[in-house]
């Protein structure tokens, strides 16, 4: 990794500085640094209308900010409006809308950006990245008549067949089955290590986001909330929105203020000795590694609680303890 010399943080591939934008006079991001590092994963996580796409857009260089500048490689980019073509040919945004030519092949798509290099290197290349994303099947078929996460794997195959300088994912996992979601984390898990690769995506999903993210920034009403490492996001928010926003959270008390995360509390059938908690589970939803149960305490508070077992029945009564070190407080 290149260094500056000076910091000895490593240098930005990419960033946005103080961006700004407003539609119909309602401001959509407000203010917004973000610094890419080369090789890093930027997560974006936000609710609906927090900015997510905006921003996106703003860094692929489809859309204007108000104010504020894009850098590639330290150079300032030209505003959108005054370039002949939308984007940027070192910037690639993979979307939900698929732009592929819907009457050429897989393969003839994948090999597209990069159909004027060697074509030994296109073959091997697009062979590459036909069974990294895990079309083998479909290579020869076009893509009007693929499915729809057969065309996300090809659109995401397409924009890395020449890699970009920095790759802008918008909700790529969002409609993938498990079967895709883990080819794609291994065709992703590559790009990381082998390739280098720089990346901003965007997620609603808090697991996919701590997964990928080497650092995580939430979004709320156009502004960055918070942003850090997924474990400092997860471990230490700043407001209940980013402790929701980020995973399943037990309240301690009515002022949304103190909590525990369910997989730090023990739950137990039997009445333990020490101080403890009580309460009944109201419903058992199985998650495939863990069942997690809604529990609704004494005080009128409802948590959640994992088990590895399937051992806990609707109305039955469970002892709940924890450490106090493991609780948070958000100032
Ligand atoms: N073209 C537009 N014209 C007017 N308002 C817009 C436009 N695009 C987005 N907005 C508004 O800007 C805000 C941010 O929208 P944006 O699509 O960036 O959010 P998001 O976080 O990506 O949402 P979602 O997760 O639902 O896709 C929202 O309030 C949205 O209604």
């Amino acid at each position: 990794m290149r260094e500056n010399k000076k910091t000895t943080q490593p240098l930005s591939i990419f960033e946005l500085k103080e961006v700004s934008k407003t539609y119909d006079q309602l401001p959509a991001l407000e203010n917004i640094t973000i610094r890419v590092p080369e090789g890093h994963w930027i997560g974006i996580l936000g609710e609906s209308g927090s900015g997510k796409s905006t921003l996106l857009q703003i860094a692929a260089r489809h859309l204007d900010a108000d104010k504020g500048a894009a850098f590639l490689h330290g150079k300032e980019l030209p505003h959108v409006g005054s370039q002949l073509l939308k984007g940027h040919p070192k910037i690639k945004l993979v979307h939900q809308e698929f732009h592929l030519f819907p009457g050429q092949t897989v393969r003839e798509n994948i090999a597209y950006p990069i159909r004027l290099e060697r074509p030994a290197y296109v073959a091997q290349r697009t062979n590459e990245l036909i069974e990294l994303a895990g079309l083998e099947e479909v290579r020869n078929q076009k893509a009007k008549t693929l499915s729809g996460g057969e065309k996300q794997r090809t659109a995401i195959a397409m924009a890395l067949s020449e890699l970009p300088d920095l790759l802008l994912l918008d909700e790529t996992f969002a409609h993938l089955d498990g079967l895709n979601r883990s080819r794609l984390t291994r065709l992703f898990q590559q790009l990381k290590a082998r390739e280098r690769q720089s990346c901003i995506f965007v997620t609603h999903a808090p697991t996919e986001a701590m997964d990928w993210a080497d650092s995580l920034i939430v979004l709320r009403k156009g502004k960055i909330v918070q942003s850090g490492t997924p474990i400092e996001v997860y471990d230490l928010p700043v407001s209940a929105y980013v402790a929701e926003l980020t995973g399943n959270v037990n309240w301690l008390d009515k002022t949304g203020r103190k909590f525990i995360r369910p997989e730090k509390v023990r739950v137990s059938r039997q009445e333990p000795v020490g101080p403890h908690m009580t309460g009944r589970i109201r419903h058992t939803h199985f998650r495939g590694l863990h069942w997690e149960y809604s529990c609704e305490l004494e005080n009128g508070l409802w948590w959640v609680v994992y088990r590895l077992r399937n051992d806990l029945k609707p109305d039955q009564t469970v002892y709940l303890r924890f450490s106090e070190k493991d609780t948070r407080h958000i100032k």
